[in-house]
């Protein structure tokens, strides 16, 4: 790549948190125009790298380019030298609304004497939504908006720092899709496309290997903080990507469900109604697996936070085993024994500024008390046992959620309501943010679940998943079931179809 095509260049990029090294001699090149897929399992090393380009960590040493200028480290103001990002943590204000957030991150009427014009604001972020086809209302605050639609935004910040007098031209999307549908997936990947044609580098951080394969030209593998590959996409396949992030060959990436041996109702949901879901009605036997999906917006992701008390339902009922249960609280669906793996690990579910261990023994944490004192080594060692159950290595149980990985992050969430052993396990995208690898192993952990006897209710964009690991799915429309698709007749093709009808 000649020097006027190449839109970044990164020469033995080095990083280290306390002493242990994370990013270990990386090369990276991305062309102009190029959308470049950068690869790898949790924990390798992906967001290392791009908070390195951002400066939101000083590496120890490397050398960066941006089209054809040597960047000083660490990057200072990476907007002015043209680097844009979606970040996983979008770092949205919740109680602010969208459009304070995105008038924020611009710094509109940051000056004492340049009051905030918020006339002006809304029309410049009203045509950049409409641009994108979104209707997303720009006084709604982001903790009322869904996790889709807070990606969606966090695009078009990124894009209107792309657009603004800084003119930025290399755009960084940091799984921008993890928690999107495929309708929704594709209008990112649409607009990446769109970006990458008008002449800027585009890097693609992403789990999912198709949508990696559908839009970009080139990827790196990074293993262990260290690249392993590099080259054009053409010349990788699914099973070649995920050799080079083990460093082996792998199995499938997907388990079966479990055999169905009774037809034994574990939970019984009738006409259950809230938020945008209307008399959703299911029954769901023990070792069942079944799938809830839809378009965005159609209320299959409201059906969650139903069915575990997160939302209080206006009408209907849910029976556990013949028990009705009172579903107000989520103290109420735990005491019920439904477990729920929520979307958004970051807002709901997870106490990012705790530790894994404080995070693990929450639920649990009165085991650990004797004679009113905690016994604090034998919580800890509980908890590096629980890190164990999910492989995720190293088990340090102390070490703060935030310094975990995204994926791992998600390890230590099914691992905190896994150790409850839920007799109904609610999970809403699971696998998101997770690598292949430790995907397989999660979806063994919901498999052993079922096994044990548990209903396990899968909430879902990821239609491949659906399909591989459900007994049946249940697609809704317009917040109600519109179809059920028995697992002899899913396909992928059969469940877009069914969504979109
Ligand atoms: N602030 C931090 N302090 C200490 N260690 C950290 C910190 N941030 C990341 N790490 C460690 O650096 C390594 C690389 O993490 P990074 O988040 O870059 O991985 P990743 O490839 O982006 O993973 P994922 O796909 O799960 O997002 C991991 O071992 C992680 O635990």
């Amino acid at each position: 790549m000649t020097d006027a095509e190449a839109a970044l260049r990164v020469r033995g990029l080095e990083m280290a948190f306390d002493g242990v090294t994370v990013l270990d001699d990386v090369d990276l090149e991305v062309g102009r125009g190029e959308i470049h897929a950068l690869l790898g399992l949790n924990g390798s090393g992906k967001s290392t790298l791009v908070k390195c380009l951002t400066g939101v960590y000083a590496p120890v040493a490397g050398q960066v380019e941006v089209f054809g200028h040597h960047l000083p480290l660490p990057v200072r103001d990476a907007a002015a030298h043209g680097i844009a990002v979606v970040h996983q943590d979008t770092g949205f204000v919740p109680e602010m609304t969208v459009l304070e957030n995105l008038g924020a991150s611009t710094g509109y009427g940051a000056g004492l004497l340049s009051p905030v014009r918020v006339a002006r604001e809304t029309e410049v972020y009203r045509a950049l939504l409409d641009d994108l086809g979104l209707d997303i209302p720009l006084h709604a605050k982001i903790a009322d908006l869904s996790a889709a639609d807070v990606a969606m935004l966090a695009v078009v910040r990124a894009l209107h720092v792309l657009d603004s007098e800084h003119g930025g031209r290399l755009f960084v999307l940091d799984e921008p899709t993890a928690t999107l549908g495929r309708a929704e997936a594709e209008v990112v990947l649409g607009l990446m496309r769109r970006i990458a044609a008008s002449g800027a580098g585009v890097i693609f951080i992403g789990h999912r290997l198709r949508e990696v394969f559908s839009v970009c030209d080139r990827a790196t593998v990074l293993r262990d903080g260290r690249v392993v590959h590099s080259g054009p996409i053409a010349e990788l396949d699914h099973n070649s990507v995920v050799q080079h992030m083990l460093g082996q060959r792998v199995g499938s990436f997907f388990p079966d469900p479990p055999e169905l041996g009774s037809d034994e109702t574990r939970v019984r949901i009738s006409e259950l109604s809230g938020g945008p879901v209307r008399e959703f009605s299911l029954s769901v036997g023990s070792g069942e697996i079944v799938g809830i999906t839809g378009l965005l917006g159609m209320g299959h992701e409201a059906v969650p936070a139903l069915l575990t008390g997160d939302r209080r339902p206006d009408s209907g009922s849910v029976e556990i085993d013949g028990r009705p249960v009172v579903l107000r609280h989520p103290a109420d669906g735990i005491a019920a024994g439904i477990g729920r793996i929520t979307a958004d690990r970051l807002r709901e579910g997870c106490w990012v500024e705790g530790s894994a261990r404080e995070n693990l023994t929450l639920p649990v944490l009165s085991r650990f008390f004797r004679g009113g004192w905690l016994r604090r080594s034998a919580e800890s060692r509980y908890a590096a046992g629980l890190l164990d159950t999910v492989r995720l290595h190293p088990a340090e149980p102390e070490r703060a959620m935030t310094s975990f990985s995204g994926g791992n992050q998600q390890k230590v969430m099914f691992a905190k309501w896994d150790q409850l052993e839920p007799s109904v396990f609610v999970l809403h995208e699971p696998t998101q943010g997770v690598d292949p690898s430790a995907g397989r192993e999660l979806m063994d952990r919901i498999v052993a679940r079922a096994e044990a006897g548990a209903a396990v209710i899968l909430v879902s964009g990821d239609h491949e998943q659906l399909v591989e690991l459900c007994h049946r799915v249940v697609v809704m429309i317009d917040g109600t079931l519109a179809t059920e698709i028995p697992r002899a007749e899913l396909s992928e093709e059969r469940l877009l179809l069914a969504c979109s009808a």
